[in-house]
Formats: C-alpha cells, sequence, structure tokens
C-alpha cells in the first residue's frame, strides 16, 4: 500500500503545475482511467502540456510528481538519490506480503535488500551463465513462423537461473516454457495495474477478499508451489532467500531481456537495410564460426548501437517509480514534500525531441549515443543487472541472428508491422512479433 507520510512543513517554493482535478478524487479518475493503460504515453502527453516535472493528485492527500526530462531525471535520481531512495510500493504487491519482502520494494536502509543486491552484484558480475545462450542455435531454419518471445525467453530464463542457482529452469526440450509462462503472466499482469487503495487505502480490507490482491495471491500462491515443487526444487531447497532471489527472475530479469531482444528484432525486421547491416558485420567479424561468444562482443559495434537505441526508444521498464522520504526536497525549484511519490518517465526522456533529433525514427543516431538516458535508471537503486544486460542482451541478440536470415511472415511488408505497445510490468509489443527463419543462401 502507498505509505502517507506526514507532509513537511510550509516551502515558500511553489508547487509543481498540473491539471485541475476534483477536490475529493483529485487526478485519481484520470489515472486510473485513461492512464490505466499504456501510462507511460498519457503521462508524456500530460508533461507536452505541463512541462517536465509536473504533478497528480491521488485523493485527498497523496500527491505525484511525474518527472519527463533528462535534466530533471538526473535531480531526482543522482543529486537527490538518498531522498528518492524508496520506492513507491503499490497496493497491488502486497499480496502475501510480497511488497514487505521483494528486493524491488524494500526500503534501502532494510538490511535483507543490502544483501540481496550483494548477492545479485556477485553472482550477475561474472560470464556465468553465458554459455547457455548457445541452445538458441540448436532450433532449425524451419522455414515456418516462430513467435521471437518464445525463441528467447526460455533461453533469458536459463541465462538467469543459472547464475542465481547454477540450474536451467526451464529444459528447452520439454514445455517447461508454456507451464512456467501460464503462471507467471496473469502476476505480472494485475502487478502492472494501479488500484484504487493507491488513493484509498481503507479499500484494502475489501480489496483483499475481492479485488485484485485477492487474484494475485491465488495466482502466487500457484507460482510458488511451482517452485518449491518443481524443476529447480533440489536447488532452492538449500538456498534460505530462495523467495527473495526468485522474485529477481521472475519480475525483473527474464522479461526485461527478452522484451529487449524483441523490440531489437521488430525495428531491424521493419527497416531491411538496418537488418542487412547489422548480419553483414556479424559475418565479417564471425566468419565460419558456428557460435557468437561473448569476446566477439566488441567487435560488433554496430549491433551494440542497435541494442542502446532499443532502449532508448522501447526501455523494458518505461517509469521508474519511487518515493520521497526527506524534508526539504526540490526538483526543478519546486517544492516536494515528505511522502510525495515520484514517477521518472523513461519512455518520454528517450523520446524527447530537443534532445534526440531523431524523434521517433529508430537507428538514424545508432553509434552516437551513450547511456544519458538512463534505461537502467541510477542512484543506490540502479538496476543491478545493469552491466550483465549489456552483455547478455547484445549476445542473445547476436546468437538470434547469425547465420539466419528473418523474413517477415505472409508476405508483410515492413511498413506493415504492428509496432504499438503495450505497457505492463514491462513495455511489450502489443502483437506478438512473428517472423520466419531460414538458412541464408
Ligand atoms: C534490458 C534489461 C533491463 C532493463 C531495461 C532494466 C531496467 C531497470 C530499471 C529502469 C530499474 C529501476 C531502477 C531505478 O529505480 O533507478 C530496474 C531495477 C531493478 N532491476 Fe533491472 N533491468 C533490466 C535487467 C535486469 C536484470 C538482468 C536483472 C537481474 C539481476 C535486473 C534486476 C533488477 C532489480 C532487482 C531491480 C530493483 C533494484 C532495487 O530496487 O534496488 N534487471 N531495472
Amino acid at each position: 500500500m502507498l505509505s502517507h507520510r506526514k507532509i513537511s512543513g510550509a516551502s515558500s517554493l511553489p508547487p509543481p503545475p498540473g491539471p485541475a482535478g476534483n477536490p475529493l478524487l483529485g487526478n485519481l479518475v484520470y489515472v486510473i482511467g485513461p492512464l490505466r493503460n499504456n501510462p507511460h504515453r498519457g503521462l508524456a502527453s500530460l508533461a507536452e502540456t505541463y512541462g517536465p516535472i509536473l504533478s497528480l493528485r491521488l485523493g485527498l492527500t497523496r500527491t505525484l510528481l511525474v518527472v519527463s526530462s533528462a535534466t530533471a531525471a538526473h535531480e531526482a535520481l543522482s543529486k537527490n538519490d538518498g531522498a528518492l531512495a524508496a520506492r513507491l510500493v503499490p497496493d497491488n504487491v502486497c499480496a502475501l506480503s510480497y511488497g514487505t519482502t521483494s528486493m524491488v520494494f524494500l526500503p534501502s536502509s532494510n538490511q535483507l535488500w543490502k544483501q540481496l543486491r550483494v548477492v545479485i552484484g556477485a553472482g550477475f558480475s561474472s560470464a556465468r551463465g553465458l554459455d547457455v545462450i548457445r541452445p538458441i542455435l540448436l532450433r532449425s531454419c524451419s522455414g515456418k513462423p516462430v513467435n521471437i518471445r518464445e525463441v528467447v525467453n526460455g533461453t533469458v530464463l536459463n541465462i538467469i537461473s543459472n547464475v542465481l542457482f547454477s540450474e536451467d529452469v526451464v529444459d528447452l526440450s520439454v514445455q517447461g516454457t508454456q507451464m512456467f509462462k501460464g503462471l507467471i503472466v496473469p502476476v505480472l499482469e494485475e502487478w502492472s495495474k494501479p488500484s484504487v487503495c493507491d488513493a484509498f487505502p481503507s479499500f484494502a480490507p475489501l480489496e483483499h477478499f475481492l479485488g485484485s490482491r485477492h487474484r494475485i495471491s491465488t495466482h502466487l500462491a500457484k507460482l510458488y508451489k511451482f517452485f518449491d515443487q518443481g524443476i529447480i526444487e533440489r536447488r532452492l531447497a538449500s538456498s534460505k532467500n530462495h523467495n527473495d532471489l526468485l522474485d529477481v527472475l521472475l519480475s525483473r530479469a527474464s522479461d526485461t531481456s527478452t522484451v529487449t531482444v524483441q523490440w531489437a528484432m521488430a525495428q531491424l525486421l521493419r527497416h531491411p537495410e538496418k537488418m542487412k547491416k547489422v548480419t553483414a558485420e556479424l559475418a565479417t567479424q564471425l566468419g565460419s564460426s558456428d557460435f557468437v561468444m561473448e569476446s566477439d562482443l566488441n567487435k560488433l559495434p554496430y549491433l551494440q548501437a542497435v541494442v542502446k537505441e532499443t532502449l532508448r526508444l522501447h526501455p523494458a521498464v518505461p517509469l521508474i517509480p519511487r518515493e520521497v522520504i526527506a524534508d526539504d526536497v526540490s526538483l526543478g525549484g519546486f517544492d516536494v514534500p515528505n511522502g510525495t511519490g515520484v514517477v521518472v518517465n523513461l519512455w518520454a526522456i528517450g523520446r524527447d525531441k530537443n534532445r534526440f533529433l531523431a524523434g521517433q525514427k529508430a537507428h538514424t543516431v545508432l553509434g552516437k549515443l551513450d547511456f544519458v538516458y538512463r534505461p537502467f535508471g541510477a542512484g543506490r537503486r540502479v538496476c543491478p543487472g545493469m552491466e550483465y544486460t549489456a552483455r547478455s542482451v547484445p549476445l542473445l541478440l547476436a546468437s538470434v541472428l547469425h547465420k539466419v536470415e528473418w523474413r517477415l511472415p505472409d508476405g508483410m511488408a515492413p511498413e506493415d508491422m504492428d509496432h504499438s505497445d503495450r505497457y505492463g510490468t514491462v513495455l511489450n509489443l502489443a502483437t506478438p512479433l512473428r517472423a520466419v527463419p531460414v538458412s541464408p543462401v
């Protein structure tokens, strides 16, 4: 549940601008209405009217600040790192006490949070696990359409579970992926939606018995059972932190990487001349070698730029939710009281027309970008998978592309592809990407 802290005393600074709201509900109707689906787009268009720092009121007491420029994000996440080091905890993640035990939501002062960051940092800083990318190449160039997400996801889950538990979660030869996805998808879907309890905590008991909290508890219980009795039982049984690490595996690590590879493939299929350039780079640099190795990556600057550009246009985590936990905080010259929720809109920042002249056109500024737009966040809560992803996602993309020619199914033209997105726990393609792998001539 969103915490309701005491608002600090009067400030001489003005509050940020924002749309007028109902006296009782504030902007709540807007937040659980038009902003419920694709909030990254709705918030970006509000920023066009109200500027890079705007405020929304939820109910009588809760204020949400939306940050939509790189400068304001830097001020929020880096300069005010300590003051904004807490996560905004939405009501929906409180089911089965998830929000109070998950590393993603624990306060940064919590001992378990500190321990888990060390565990993850150590596990993901080594090259361990990356060799399981190879099975992607075991697929045949069948000439039949395949779902790119499914091609990549089983492998990603195995990379991550190998790093965390030294064991495969998904046996690629059986249908483990499907079973796993069937259990996790409903949880992720529910988590991504705002709840009326975010503004009115007193509704929580009702939600607990009838609403989304009840549904999430049921789904989560099934998922925990799957892991406790399932494929990785032996290993996890000896790990004291297994649910905490499991949470990282489920909610953060696997879908973010999969969806990034999927978006990169979508952009390349939509821009065949860029696809040609990236596959030519692979052919020149890797020659007859069957597998892409991590050591090959520094010979593939164009492919690396494709990944960066993908993260700019389609950040897997488009909104970063934080909460102010200190007094006397100001952002962009506005007063930001203790207890204010702050949402950094990475999607809007990556498409800032003043900064990226290319606007929404992908690949035209390839190579010139660095992570200035922060697709992994910043400060003490920066994504602990950042460095690992910088190695694993290019390696995954290279493995999908090397020695395979990908075509759109059913004679579809690149301009007919559906490029719209869908906000969930990660920013996904609204229409799953299907393509046909064939052996290159
Ligand atoms: C394309 C891949 C990924 C992207 C775009 C991404 C993005 C992000 C972003 C934007 C945040 C919020 C950071 C902030 O608040 O400043 C985050 C947090 C997090 N990420 Fe990632 N991530 C990716 C992959 C991974 C991987 C592979 C892991 C596995 C270790 C991971 C684990 C986490 C965790 C545990 C947090 C919460 C950290 C905390 O609150 O202390 N992520 N990620």
